[in-house]
């Protein structure tokens, strides 16, 4: 199918793209990959009258990391998220996922803003952006807000953000320790995850887990944070007997639905596997590595 008509505008900035969104409203869509709204509007499902490219904002398209926390720019690709040196030093886990995304060319369009305004449950960067706790810059004409991640994402496809606003930076803290992992299960590569696990970690002297952060996604409407397995695993020893209770707690806390290609059990199995392999290949890497 072909896309229903609608206008074509491409602002030159930020201040002209927030000026048509906030002019045309809800009949206005912003387009940056494409990766998702290109099919989403062959299929009709989406008809907006007005749509304001973005993919001028070449601001948007930036890597900034500071002694605290680094900043990613809306527009920038999948590809630039997976391979930026500084971005595989400073946030290992976020350039492994955004690597596993879909394919080649996928990579090389979509963009990290888009895929959290779009909101897909099984999407690897608003997994990774829950699990590391990161926020979202949103701009409107009224001004900024920063928006936790966690909040952002309200459902399948529903996010916080009104007419009228773009987001333009994602902003990560440091991760809490060197090791860390992600791991997805999907019916062929490329596709997109039934399940998928991202963790981050430190060991204390004792080499017991400390501060763990453990993120799902696909088992639920959102990618999920596990603060109670988190808790759990505080100041336990990453042995093969914490990991095993830890992964059966976590199947345990997940509610996923049935659907009809794939039953709730199955999810929660992978759920148990993925956070065991997740652990293990966490400690099989050198830490920083
Ligand atoms: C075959 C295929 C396989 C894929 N596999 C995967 C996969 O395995 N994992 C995965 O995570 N993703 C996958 N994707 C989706 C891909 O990651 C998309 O790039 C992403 O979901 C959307 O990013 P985009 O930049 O292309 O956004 P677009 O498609 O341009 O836009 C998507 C939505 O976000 C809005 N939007 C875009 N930018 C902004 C912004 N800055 N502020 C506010 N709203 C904005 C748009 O208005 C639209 O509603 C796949 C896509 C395809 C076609």
């Amino acid at each position: 199918m072909k896309p229903a008509q609608f206008t074509y505008h491409r602002p030159a900035s930020l201040a002209e793209a927030l000026a048509l969104l906030r002019t045309h409203g809800s009949s206005a869509k912003s387009l940056a990959g494409g990766q998702s709204l290109g099919p989403m509007l062959n299929m009709r499902l989406a008809r907006p009258d007005h749509l304001v490219d973005l993919n001028d904002l070449i601001e948007l398209d930036s890597v900034r990391v500071s002694d605290d926390m680094v900043e990613i720019g809306a527009l920038t690709r999948h590809h630039r998220v997976a391979n930026a040196p500084e971005l595989r030093r400073s946030l290992p886990l976020l350039s492994a996922a955004a690597a596993s995304i879909g394919h080649y060319a996928i990579r090389q369009r979509g963009t990290i803003g888009g895929s959290l305004a779009h909101a897909d449950p099984a999407a690897q960067l608003p997994l990774i952006a829950v699990t590391l706790g990161a926020s979202l810059v949103i701009a409107g004409l009224q001004g900024t807000r920063n928006v936790v991640a966690a909040d952002f994402l309200q459902s399948i496809m529903t996010v916080d953000l009104r007419d009228g606003e773009l987001i333009t930076a994602l902003r990560f803290p440091l991760p809490v320790g060197g090791f860390w992992a992600f791991e997805h299960f999907s019916r062929r590569h490329g596709d997109f995850a039934i399940v998928s696990v991202a963790l981050n970690f430190a060991q204390d002297a004792d080499g017991k887990i400390d501060a763990l952060r453990l993120g799902l996604g696909g088992v639920d409407t959102v990618p999920l944070r596990l603060p109670e397995i988190e808790a759990r695993a505080q100041g336990r020893p990453a042995d093969e007997d914490t990991i095993r209770e830890l992964a059966a707690a976590t199947a345990s806390a997940i509610a996923p639905e049935d659907s009809a290609q794939v039953p709730a059990s199955y999810r929660r199995r992978l759920a148990e596997t993925l956070v065991i392999r997740a652990f293990q290949s966490a400690l099989n890497r050198e830490e920083g590595a």
